[in-house]
């Protein structure tokens, strides 16, 4: 799935931190010009494909062009992967702090971070994902507030939190990181390889 020559692609979001992240890691990679609209979508229950599906057509209706969304869960390996997609409001209540001691009953502290990015090309148009996964290990929070639950989630193989680490570490070894990864490369071959996207993008 292509999107037409000169065309943007509108990523909706409620979330000023996560933009941010977003253009810091896309940089000039993504083959397509990349605008950001603010809108709180609804928060859908269910499994994570399903509920970056159900966003996206959601954007894709309200902004009537080729648009990008994106759902993060934060899932707790000892309680069966909750809160996963419901993190939002287990973070809005209980803060980093409180994420934390969810697990004082438990051994097992791990946990992982999914990034779904998900595009759809239009109202009416299938939807694409590109999925993004960071273990880790959910300790005392650490470091800055700044963003979400940063200070409680200690990706694999570091000794800082995500909140304490550099951005720019924490934008190389991300769950959004692997996630756009994955997307922009689909995008650059989609752009380079398909011929009819050639023939519809003279410039550039
Ligand atoms: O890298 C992250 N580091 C720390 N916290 C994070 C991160 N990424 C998302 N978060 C928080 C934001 C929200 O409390 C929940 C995800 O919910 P989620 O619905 O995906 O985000 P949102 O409602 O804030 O923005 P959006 O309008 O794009 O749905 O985890
Ligand atoms: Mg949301």
């Amino acid at each position: 799935m292509a999107v037409p020559a000169g065309r943007s692609v509108v990523f909706v979001t409620g979330n000023a931190k996560k933009l941010e992240e977003v253009i810091q890691i896309l940089g000039d990679r993504f083959p397509y010009k990349l605008v950001s609209k603010t809108i709180d979508l609804p928060e859908y229950q269910g499994e994570p494909d399903e509920i970056s599906i159900h966003k996206c057509k959601e954007a894709a209706r309200q902004v009537e062009g080729p648009v990008i969304v994106e759902d993060t869960c934060l899932c707790f390996k000892a309680l069966g992967g909750m809160p996963g997609p419901y993190i939002k409001w287990f973070l809005d209540k209980l803060k980093p702090e409180g994420l934390y001691k969810l697990l004082a009953g438990f051994e097992d502290k791990s946990a992982w971070a999914l990034c779904t990015f998900a595009f759809s090309a239009g109202k009416d148009e299938p939807v694409q994902l590109f999925r993004g996964i960071t273990e880790g290990h959910i300790v005392e929070p650490r470091g800055p507030r700044d963003f979400g639950w940063d200070p409680c989630f200690q990706p694999e193989g570091y000794d800082k939190t995500y909140a304490e680490l550099p951005k720019e570490v924490k934008n190389t070894i991300s769950h959004r990181y692997r996630a756009l990864a994955a997307m922009s490369e689909h995008f650059s071959q989609t752009n380079n390889t398909s011929p009819e996207s050639k023939k519809k993008k003279p410039q550039d």
